[in-house]
């Protein structure tokens, strides 16, 4: 290329006469003529992103403000008289609400780990027990001295005196025998019985131990009776009194079931709910077969303690946890054997398993009465969602022969219904029931003391 081929604005310049301008290359043109578009464009991209941004932070806040939404129509929905306003997730994605009475019942399951593991637990203040796994299958733990020597002792001559109260009611010619087995004086059955320690029996106290046999209460005429037989009635007045007051921690006064509440970690309820302590005297020679502590639930004989809610109670058979005392310790025999825990492998067809005369020493597990010892095992399997399920065939479980001596245990059966809906209508109907009857109790009351 020439000094004469010029580019054709520089020519264009030349033939007009204007003031000749600087040239700017091809290049700076096209680079000024894209600079502009560019910055449409440039300005319509960064307006678009904007936008889908701004449209973005809008949607997020949406839907934090729409789940929060969610939550609390759903808490005001499971609060008592939660009216359920708002808005709703479709029912089939959530479980029905709970009644509140069992708001706070999921069955928490203790943990075994391994065959002897120890976990420490803390069941009553400024001491420490110890929990070992005693098996997996069922899943059984041992807590020695759950209960101290006094208490053993007050639970025994408790179970003493209520057959001695028994007696006095039904069997009139077993009384003498029974009160000098009792061995206490009418001061010390007074403790016993004296729960809030004022010095004075109020009726309820009495009541509290005074169910003779399932339905069957003693009535006050009876009360009176008793009292006059145990002289302790000293005024005649029908109101019973003391004159030493002597502290007697009572383990079956109400409210004595935190120990085991906090052990099971069941919600209290459910423990309060359950059947009363069962105290068991074994003689030499006295056994157990081979049992579960509850039976198959069949929809027309459903969970006996649901029937005591329509008054017709007990014997109770659904005992999800039994938490079994040691009151004494046996000088031979009388082990709980657990025949088939963590291994099924007899052949059930030789050896009779459940005959615990025969065959205790072929059981798996063997625990040696100590006294003070619980020990405390689930007779049921979790369901996976904090309920009952299936009944644990493992927790199979029976007394063996007592070889020397006497043995004595209470056992505690917390039951629950496997039905859910059926114990949350059960708890509903005692609720309403003790709400009635204290008032009949107050009323019972008046009448007795005058
Ligand atoms: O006596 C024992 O060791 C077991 C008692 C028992 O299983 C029961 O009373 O249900
Ligand atoms: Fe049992």
């Amino acid at each position: 290329m020439t000094d004469d081929q010029e580019t054709p604005e520089a020519e264009g310049a030349t033939a007009s006469g204007r003031a000749t301008l600087p040239l700017r290359p091809p290049c700076e043109r096209l680079s000024c003529h894209k600079s502009s578009v560019c910055s449409r464009s440039y300005f319509v991209v960064v307006m678009v992103f904007f936008h889908v941004y701004i449209i973005n932070v809008i949607a997020l806040l949406f839907y934090v403000h729409y789940s929060s939404g969610q939550e609390d129509a759903s808490r005001s929905r499971d609060a008592p008289g939660g009216g359920g306003g708002g808005h709703q997730r479709p029912e089939t994605r959530r479980a029905p609400p709970k009644p509140e009475f069992l708001r706070d019942a999921s069955l928490t399951r203790i943990e075994g780990i391994r065959v002897g593991h120890v976990q420490k637990v803390s069941l009553v203040p400024g001491k420490v027990h110890e929990m070992r796994t005693l098996s997996l299958k069922p899943l059984l733990f041992e807590i020695p001295g759950f209960l101290s020597e006094d208490e053993c002792r007050v639970v025994m001559q408790l179970a003493q005196l209520k057959g001695l109260m028994e007696s006095q009611l039904m069997v009139q010619e077993g009384q003498e025998e029974l009160a000098k087995e009792l061995n206490l004086s009418p001061e010390e059955i007074f403790n016993l019985l004296d729960i809030n320690q004022d010095g004075q029996l109020q009726l309820h106290e009495i009541l509290t131990h005074s169910r003779v046999r399932d339905g069957i209460w003693l009535t006050p005429e009876n009360l009176k009776e008793i009292y006059a037989g145990l002289k302790a009635d000293k005024d005649n007045n029908g109101k019973a009194n003391s004159s030493t007051k002597k502290h007697v921690s009572l383990f079956l006064s109400p409210g004595s079931h935190d120990r085991v509440t906090r052990l099971t970690r069941l919600p209290p309820t459910l423990v309060d709910l359950s059947e009363p302590l069962q105290v068991v005297r074994y003689e030499e020679g006295g056994h157990y077969h081979a049992h579960h502590d509850s039976g198959p639930v069949y929809p027309e004989t459903a969970c006996t303690h649901t029937r005591l809610a329509a008054n017709t109670s007990t014997p109770f058979e659904t005992s999800y946890i039994t938490v079994l005392f040691y009151l004494n310790s046996v000088d031979g025999g009388g082990e709980t054997a657990f025949p088939v825990a963590d291994n099924r492998t007899y052949d059930e067809n030789e050896v009779d398993l459940l005959d615990t005369r025969r065959n205790c020493d072929k059981s798996n597990l063997r625990v040696k009465p100590t006294k003070g010892t619980a020990v405390f095992w689930y007779n049921y399997l979790s369901d996976g969602r904090g309920w009952v399920g299936e009944q644990d065939e493992y927790a199979l479980h029976g007394g063996c022969v007592v070889t020397r001596g006497t043995k004595w245990v209470a056992n505690k059966w917390i039951n629950i219904d496997p039905d859910y809906q059926r114990q949350a209508r059960y708890q509903q109907l005692v609720s309403q029931q003790e709400r009635g009857h204290s008032g009949f109790m107050q009323q019972e009351r008046d009448d007795f003391v005058e």
